[in-house]
C-alpha cells in the first residue's frame, strides 16, 4: 500500500515521449507518452492487446521503435541496444518468464547479476534472500523443484539482483494464484521506498491499484487517461480498464 508517498515531487527517471511501435506495417502503439519517477510504482492498465507489453519491450529495446523518444535519467536511450539499457539500470522481467529448471535457485540468481557485471556479483543475492526468504531456504535446490509461484518469484529475484534503478514487471501474476502478486508487489513497494522505480503491467487491477502511486490507462496503443489510483476508483474510468473502450 502506498502510505509512504514522498511529499517532494519525485525526479523523473524514465520519460517516454510520443512512442510509436509497429509489427511490420501494423502500427500498434500510436504516440504514447508517460513518465516513471524515481521511488514510484507506475502501472499501465488496459485490456489484452492494448499495447502494454509492446511499450515495455520498446523501452527495453527488445523490439525496434518506429518513432518517439525514450529518456532515462536525463539521457536519450532511444537508440541504445538492450544490453546498454540494462547497464544503464533498466531491467525487465518478461511476461511468463521461465527460469532455468536444471540450475539451482542460487545459480539462476547469479545469472541475473551478469547483465550488469560480467564477473557476477554474489553480494546482491543476500538482498533477494532477505526479500524472499523462500528462495534462501531452497537456494541449493534445482529451480524445477519450486512451485510455479516460487519460480515467478525467482524470475523477479533475477531482475532485482541486476541492481536496477527501474524494474519493469510484465504481468508477474500471469497464471498464478493471486497471493503471489501480493508477495511480489509488497517487495516492489519496499524497493520503491528505497528509491527504485517500478513500471508494472498487471491484469489483476485491484492488486495493482493497491500498490501503485500512479496509473496510465492504455487503449488501442494510446494513453487514454492518467491519474492516481484514488482518482481512477473515484471516477468513471475504472470500467474502461475492465471492459475496454468508452
Ligand atoms: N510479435 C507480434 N507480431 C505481430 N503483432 C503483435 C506481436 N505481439 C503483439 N502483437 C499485437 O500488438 C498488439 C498489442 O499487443 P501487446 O501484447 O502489446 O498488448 P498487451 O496490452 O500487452 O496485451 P496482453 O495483456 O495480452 O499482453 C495486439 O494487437 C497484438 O496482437
Amino acid at each position: 500500500m502506498h502510505d509512504m508517498i514522498p511529499t517532494q515531487p519525485a525526479q523523473t527517471l524514465l520519460k517516454v515521449t510520443d512512442l510509436h511501435v509497429a509489427y511490420g506495417k501494423a502500427e500498434v502503439v500510436h504516440g504514447a507518452s508517460f513518465v516513471v519517477p524515481a521511488g514510484r510504482l507506475v502501472v499501465l492498465l488496459g485490456r489484452n492487446g492494448a499495447g502494454k507489453s509492446t511499450m515495455l519491450h520498446a523501452i527495453s529495446s527488445l523490439i525496434s521503435k518506429k518513432g518517439g523518444k525514450i529518456e532515462f535519467d536525463g539521457q536519450d536511450i532511444t537508440a541504445s541496444g538492450p544490453i546498454e539499457i540494462v547497464r544503464a539500470g533498466v531491467v525487465q522481467v518478461l511476461q511468463g518468464h521461465r527460469v532455468f529448471h536444471s540450475l539451482t535457485v542460487e545459480d539462476n540468481l547469479l545469472i541475473g547479476t551478469f547483465a550488469r557485471n560480467p564477473r557476477g556479483d554474489r553480494s546482491k543475492l543476500d538482498r533477494v534472500y532477505t526479500l524472499f526468504p523462500e528462495l534462501k531456504e531452497k537456494r541449493h535446490q534445482a529451480a524445477s523443484r519450486l512451485s510455479g509461484g516460487q519460480q515467478q518469484i525467482l524470475a523477479v529475484g533475477q531482475g532485482i539482483v541486476g541492481d536496477p534503478r527501474l524494474l519493469i514487471l510484465d504481468e508477474p501474476s500471469l497464471g498464478l494464484a493471486p497471493i503471489i502478486i501480493n508477495r511480489i508487489l509488497d517487495v516492489a513497494t519496499e524497493l520503491c521506498r528505497e528509491g527504485m522505480a517500478v513500471l508494472l503491467v498487471e491484469q489483476l487491477v485491484e492488486k495493482a491499484l493497491q500498490h501503485a502511486h500512479h496509473c496510465y490507462l492504455v487503449e488501442t496503443g494510446r494513453i487514454a487517461w492518467e491519474g492516481t489510483p484514488e482518482e481512477l476508483r473515484g471516477g468513471d474510468m475504472l470500467h474502461r480498464v475492465y471492459l475496454g473502450g468508452g
